[in-house]
C-alpha cells in the first residue's frame, strides 16, 4: 500500500523585498509522519509555515495539501488543518469557553460537540478552573495549552505546530509529546518546528534541516547521524550549519557586558 502523501512542496521560493528566503524546498510528507522542522533564527521555517497555510499568499512553485493545490483550492482544505503559531495571538478579552466556540465554529464545529470536548479537554490540561476566566489573566503556559486545544479541537489531519511546548512545565511537555506520538500512529500528520534539539530528536520520524533557504538535511535521526558524524541533533546541527563559535562568541559578550568591548 502507498502511503498517502499529505503534504508536498515542489520548488518553492520566496522573496522578502527581494531577498530570498527560500531558495527551493521540494518536500514530500506522508501520512503518519511527524517532521521536526528545524534550522538556524530567520532560516524560513516559519515562513514555510505560512506559505502551506496561506497565510502568505505570494510565492512561486508549487504547494499540493491533500492532493489539492493551494493556489487553486478554495479554504475547505483548511478544515483539516490544526495550528499553533510561534507567537500565538490570541483575543484576550474571552474567556477559553468563547475562544473555542468561536475557533469551532470557524472550522464548522456543532456548539453541543465544541462545549462538550472544550470541558473535556481543559480538564485534561488541568485548565477546567478557568473555562470561563477571561484570557488576559492567564499565565504564557496556560495560553499555550489554550492554543494546543485549539489547534486539535476539530481533530485534524494534519497539525502544523510552531514550538508548541514554549512555557509549558515538565509534566506538559510529557503529555504533548505522549499526543503527539498517538496522534501521529493513528495517521494524523505532524509538522513540527522547533529549536529544542533533544525533544525534536526523540519525537520526529524524520527531520528537515533548513538552512540558508535550502534543505540541507532530510531524514530520521538515525540516517542524520551516518551521514554526518555520530552526535546528538544538536551536535549535527552545529556541523551542518557550520557553527563552532560558540565559546569564542560567549567569551566576546560577556567582555562587552564587563568592559564595554570585546578585546579582540
Ligand atoms: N513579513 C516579512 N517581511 C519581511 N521579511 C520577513 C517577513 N517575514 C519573515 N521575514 C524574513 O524572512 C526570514 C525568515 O524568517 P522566518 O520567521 O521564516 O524564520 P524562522 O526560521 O522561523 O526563524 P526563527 O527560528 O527565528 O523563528 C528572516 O530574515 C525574516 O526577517
Amino acid at each position: 500500500m502507498t502511503k498517502e502523501i499529505v503534504l508536498s512542496l515542489k520548488n518553492v521560493q520566496k522573496t522578502f523585498g527581494g531577498t530570498p528566503v527560500l531558495k527551493s524546498i521540494n518536500l514530500d510528507v506522508y501520512g503518519g509522519q511527524i517532521i521536526g522542522y528545524i534550522g538556524p533564527n530567520g532560516a524560513g521555517k516559519s515562513t514555510t509555515v505560512k506559505l502551506m497555510l496561506g497565510l502568505i499568499s505570494s510565492f512561486e512553485g508549487e504547494i499540493e495539501i491533500f492532493g489539492e493545490n493551494i493556489k487553486e483550492s478554495g479554504p475547505a482544505f483548511k478544515k483539516r488543518i490544526g495550528y499553533v503559531p510561534e507567537n500565538g495571538e490570541i483575543y484576550d478579552n474571552l474567556t477559553p469557553m468563547e475562544y473555542l466556540s468561536f475557533v469551532g465554529g470557524l472550522y464548522g464545529m456543532e456548539q453541543v460537540t465544541i462545549e462538550k470536548k472544550a470541558k473535556e479537554l481543559m480538564r485534561l490540561f488541568e485548565l477546567d478552573g478557568v473555562l470561563h476566566t477571561r484570557i488576559s489573566a492567564f499565565s504564557k503556559g496556560m495560553k499555550q495549552k489554550l492554543l494546543l486545544i485549539a489547534s486539535m479541537i476539530h481533530n485534524p489531519d494534519l497539525l502544523f505546530l510552531d514550538e508548541p511546548l514554549s512555557g509549558l512545565d515538565a509534566n506538559s511537555v510529557m503529555i504533548v509529546k505522549e499526543v503527539m506520538d498517538q496522534l501521529a500512529s493513528q495517521g494524523k500528520t505532524i509538522f513540527y518546528s522547533s529549536h529544542i534539539m533533544d525533544v525534536v530528536e526523540k519525537i520526529s520520524n524524520r527531520i528537515v534541516l533548513l538552512a540558508n533557504g535550502k534543505i540541507v538535511a532530510d531524514g530520521t535521526f538515525e540516517q542524520l547521524q551516518q551521514q554526518n558524524k555520530e552526535g546528538t541533533l544538536e551536535e549535527i546541527f552545529n556541523q551542518l550549519t557550520g557553527f563552532d563559535k560558540h565559546k569564542e562568541i560567549a567569551c566576546s559578550i560577556v567582555s562587552v557586558v564587563e568592559n564595554g568591548d570585546t578585546n579582540e
